[in-house]
């Protein structure tokens, strides 16, 4: 049986400001890099054996696997860094402070703007101060203006099925770093989570979700390392 990892990058900059982040490239706080640590050690304790680990584009997630890794002695594992794994694109609200956002235009349309499964947030103007369409990274790529979660999740399950799951068929064991959304859009899938339901699921910062799958990708079982941290696993 193969075991899937996946672990939200650390508290960052902005999660702890409480702005709209999506594909801004903002850092760790010092929390941030205690928690990949933490995660890290957990992993090296639990003996299992990384075969190669995906992370998105983004320094929060790159970082937070690196430190992890550090910590696992495993810094030679192969890695395969994509931006289809990055967070949701934020559209006009990124680095906007969400509480001020929220007296602005109502608690419920930012709710339903964070939240709702199909309803993108007001897209980002061309050059923006955060519009990352220019960013050499994404040079060449039809970068969004804005994603709603099923739009995330359109273009992070195609990458997924095309390259982690065939490993995980394999029975390769499998460390992914990313987002709160972007996982968010993996676990819907391989919990499959009804829209509705998966708005509830929130993905704690730094607290690896250790997934065993069968040979056709059904969970069999799931559990945060963190247990003081844990949030609500979907059933399965
Ligand atoms: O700002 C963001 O990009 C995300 C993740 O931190 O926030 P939200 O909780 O609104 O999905």
């Amino acid at each position: 049986m193969a075991k899937l990892v996946l672990i939200r990058h650390g508290q960052s900059e902005w999660n702890l400001q409480n702005r709209f982040t999506g594909w801004w490239d903002v850092n760790l706080t010092d929390k941030g890099v205690a928690e990949a640590k933490k995660s890290g050690q957990m992993l090296a304790a639990s003996g299992v054996a990384f075969d190669q680990a995906f992370v998105s584009v983004q320094k929060r997630a790159i970082r937070t696997l690196w430190i992890a890794l550090e910590e696992m002695e495993r810094t030679w594992l192969p890695v395969t860094k994509d931006w289809h794994l990055n967070e949701r694109h934020y559209g006009g609200l990124t680095g906007l402070d969400k509480a001020e956002t929220a007296a602005k235009h109502g608690k419920d349309q930012v709710q339903i703007w964070r939240r709702s499964y199909d309803v993108p947030p007001p897209p980002m103007e061309k050059g923006a101060e955060f519009d990352p369409a220019n960013d050499v990274r994404y040079a060449g790529l039809d970068v969004p203006m804005t994603e709603s979660l099923k739009l995330t999740l359109e273009r992070v399950m195609p990458y997924f099925n095309a390259e982690i799951a065939p490993l995980l068929k394999a029975d390769k064991n499998i460390l992914i770093a990313a987002h709160g959304n972007s996982l968010r859009a993996i676990v819907k899938d391989l919990f499959d989570v009804a829209d509705d339901v998966i708005t509830g699921v929130e993905i704690p910062t730094g607290n690896p979700l250790m997934i065993d799958l069968d040979a056709d990708l059904k969970v069999k079982s799931a559990a945060y390392m963190d247990a003081d941290r844990a949030t609500e696993i979907p059933s399965f």
